[in-house]
């Protein structure tokens, strides 16, 4: 069974239209990858559990809710950065952990620089946080790094995949649903998703731009 949801939403696949033409510059590019981060979080965290509790309004004691579990956000950098701030807007009592993995480009291999968790991870989820999901070596890294470090609920929220990627999480990491804006057609030769957008993190950075 496939666990990927692809987002049905009208302003998702409105942003994401703009968000692919290579006319958009770095400064809307990062606004929309905030944006669509922030909305595709909406759909991955429409089942967790809440706790209710009483807050004073001016009028009078009301019934609430909050939200039961301790969250993470996982970006892995760099192009995973402009989603995490986008959702740190919807849970800001969010712990953010970071992952650093390149993609070599010759072998496509995750190569990781960098792990910032804490030294006692507490939360009950975690949301793993990155623009591409193409080969998915990369999300397959991410998430080996947080079940090593005792994490039992994750789910992988990106913008655009491709279907090799899918396939990849699905099988080493079955327990993981992706949250995505859109599936793509397929990988190009040198490991692009086709149509894609190019590089989510030149794009975000202005690191392609002369
Ligand atoms: O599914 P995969 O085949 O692993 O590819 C996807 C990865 O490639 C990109 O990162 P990149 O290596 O370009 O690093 P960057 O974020 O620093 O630009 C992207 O942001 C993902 O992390
Ligand atoms: O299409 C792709 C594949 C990997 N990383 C990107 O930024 N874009
Ligand atoms: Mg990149």
């Amino acid at each position: 069974m496939s666990l990927v949801f692809p987002s049905s939403h009208p302003i998702v696949l409105h942003l994401i239209a703009n968000l692919r033409d290579a006319r958009t510059r770095p400064p809307e590019f990062r606004r929309l990858v905030r944006t669509l981060a922030m909305l595709l979080a909406q759909e991955a965290t429409l089942d967790l559990p809440t706790r209710p509790l009483e807050v004073p309004t001016p009028l009078g004691p009301s019934p609430a809710w909050n939200l039961a579990d301790t969250i993470g956000i996982v970006p892995i950098l760099r192009a995973g950065l402009g989603m995490a701030e986008g959702i740190l807007d919807l849970i800001p009592d969010a712990q953010v952990w970071h992952v650093g993995v390149y993609r070599d480009e010759q072998t496509l291999q995750p190569m990781e620089y960098y792990k910032k968790l804490p030294a006692n991870p507490k939360i009950t989820i975690a949301l793993v946080v990155d623009p591409m999901l193409a080969t998915g070596g990369s999300a397959v890294h991410a998430c080996t790094v947080l079940k090593a470090a005792g994490v039992t609920r994750m789910k992988l929220i990106s913008l655009i995949a491709a279907p090799e990627g899918i396939a990849h999480m699905n099988e080493a990491m079955p327990d993981v649903p992706i949250h995505v804006g859109v599936v793509d057609d397929h990988l190009n030769e040198v490991g692009y998703i086709y149509p894609g957008l190019g590089d989510a993190g030149d794009r975000q950075f202005a690191t392609a731009l002369d």
